[in-house]
């Protein structure tokens, strides 16, 4: 009787299986598991077999059933569970080496996958094993040495899938920062495009927004919190992870978490956070979350009229600056954080949470919304200047229409005046680049006051200098190279490396010069 029963309730789940019923998979399992657990005791030996061998399935189907609804915890637990019984089922090493593999635990799923193979039901699989093992050792290899080469994709015009990325920190470490609460500092000299962190997104939604509606980007907006909701219920890591940002308040006072918690092979106490509430959770994604930067994915031909929103966590320990010194590039649902100029260790990362190319009042402005004041080194420069009479008449002319290349040669005067030096300039030339680039992108204006102004390399190189590479400061730069003439005025060769300099600080060492120079082609077509 009751060997009917198991076969029946393990036909029916095998077909809600195959007929991607999970919910419905997962009660007819469970319903098994407690018949085959009610029988166990007391059986003869060839039963007992048959049952345990049913036991084990069943925990393994279920876990398959988890895993789909991405409920990687009771996925693993149950995963445990049926290698208890049968430490070499061969369905639920596939299944376990997916999830870890998922999880980052790169090795830890090769141990799977590798145990799978030894089963005499790899045979007709090997090729589908191999290939898990293959993106094992592939992006394993990336955690530990952060080489990224999206150069084919780039050459192919970005058709075909994106690039499969593994997570990477470099050596950077978790302190508290003298800007507000946790920053995340770099522990060795960096030189401009060095790849500082790839993180994939606990969560990111994505969606059409036809002219960036309101209403739009609240939908997308809720659908995004969702997810997040689901994904730190249903794993204990995220749940972890998460805990530890800042609901923006009292930073001061908040836990520095270890860097080692966020590689992934290492081991987080499962138990340690039960569960998190959604209003703190809302607080946490309102200042943690971040928007997928549209300008370089424009220019990498990814995510084009795309609006997305998503939640890295380790990126959510870098504070603002308007001087900053990484960028971020999005690559599917990974975030690859680079060094847009030099860094030196013990220098605080930082990113501009908004447009660096906007005049210091508009900049307190969007601070306002964020709520912080900030006190970067360009801040408290630009602030001592703001009150000189050029400055407003420079101000002033550019809100009613003055002439773009007057506006320049106004500031120029201005800045020899007051007798700027180094970054200094860079920092003023950043605040009004929208005069620098109307200039150098019109020859009319060129013809007027071309003679006046620095030369454009000059004002590139110092802007790149002060806020870090730009897509708008390539576009610039490498005007004018296509049709045969300098950017620089210099040998080609040399505009060539400077091009691909200005390129590493925006797109990161994550290409080969020939793909660079692709994109670089883009940029002045
Ligand atoms: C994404 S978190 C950055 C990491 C945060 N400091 C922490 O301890 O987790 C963003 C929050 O950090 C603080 N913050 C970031 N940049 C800042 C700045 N330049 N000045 C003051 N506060 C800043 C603000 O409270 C902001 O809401």
């Amino acid at each position: 009787m009751t060997e009917d029963q198991i076969q029946q309730l393990r036909s029916r789940a095998t077909e809600l299986l195959i007929r991607e019923e999970w919910n419905e998979s997962i009660q007819i399992c469970t319903q098994l598991i407690s018949l085959c657990e009610s029988q166990i005791e007391d059986l003869n030996s060839e039963l007992f077999f048959k049952i345990r061998k049913a036991l084990a399935l069943a925990y393994s189907n279920r876990a398959e059933s988890w895993a789909k609804l991405k409920n990687v915890d009771l996925a693993l637990s149950d995963c445990d569970s049926a290698l208890a019984i049968e430490n070499t089922h061969f369905k639920t090493l596939m299944c376990k080496g997916k999830i870890l593999l998922g999880l980052h635990k790169y090795r830890l799923a090769s141990d799977c996958f590798k145990l799978g193979l030894l089963e005499s039901q790899a045979n007709g699989n090997a090729e589908e094993i191999n290939g898990c093992l293959e993106k094992c050792k592939r992006l394993d290899l990336l955690s530990k040495s952060g080489v990224i080469d999206l150069s084919s994709w780039v050459l192919s015009g970005f058709k075909g899938r994106i690039p499969e990325l593994g997570e990477y920190i470099s050596p950077v470490e978790i302190s508290r920062s003298e800007i507000s609460g946790r920053g995340l500092f770099a522990v060795k000299n960096v030189e401009v495009g060095g790849v500082m962190l790839v993180t994939k997104a606990v969560a990111v939604a994505r969606g059409v927004v036809p002219e960036l509606s309101e209403n739009g980007q609240l939908v997308i907006w809720s659908s995004f919190v969702e997810k997040v909701m689901k994904c730190v219920e249903n794993c204990s890591q995220v749940r972890c992870l998460v805990s530890f940002l800042s609901p923006g308040e009292d930073e001061d006072e908040l836990e520095v978490p270890d860097i080692d918690m966020h590689r992934h092979e290492s081991e987080l106490s499962q138990s340690a956070i039960t569960s998190v509430e959604k209003s703190k959770i809302l607080s946490l994604l309102d200042v943690n979350s971040m928007v997928e930067s549209v300008a370089p994915a424009k220019v990498l031909g990814t995510n084009g009229g795309l609006y997305g929103v998503g939640l890295w966590v380790l990126p959510s320990y870098i504070n603002h600056s308007c001087c900053p010194n990484v960028r971020r590039l999005h690559v599917g649902d990974h975030v690859i954080v680079a060094a847009s100029r030099d860094i030196k260790a013990g220098e605080e990362l930082t990113f501009a949470y908004f447009d660096v190319f906007t005049p210091l009042p508009k900049r307190r402005m969007m601070l306002g919304a964020w709520g912080f004041e900030c006190r970067c080194r360009r801040c408290q420069f630009e602030e001592g200047i703001a009150s000189k009479m050029e400055m407003s008449e420079i101000e002033i002319g550019l809100e009613r229409g003055l002439e773009s290349g007057n506006v320049v040669f106004k500031l120029e005067e201005s800045m020899k005046k007051w007798n700027l030096r180094g970054k200094e300039k860079g920092f003023c030339r950043a605040s009004f680049w929208s005069a620098y680039a109307g200039t150098y992108g019109c020859e009319r204006m060129m013809r007027k006051w071309g003679r006046l102004i620095p030369p454009k390399e000059v004002v590139v190189e110092s802007v790149a200098d002060a806020v870090g590479g730009d897509e708008r400061i390539l576009a610039v730069a490498v005007e004018g190279m296509k049709s045969g003439g300098t950017a620089y005025g210099g040998a080609a060769m040399v505009d060539l490396e400077r091009a691909f300099k200005l390129g590493r600080g925006i797109f990161g060492k994550t290409m080969k010069k020939q793909a660079m120079k692709s994109l670089l082609s883009r940029a002045w077509s």
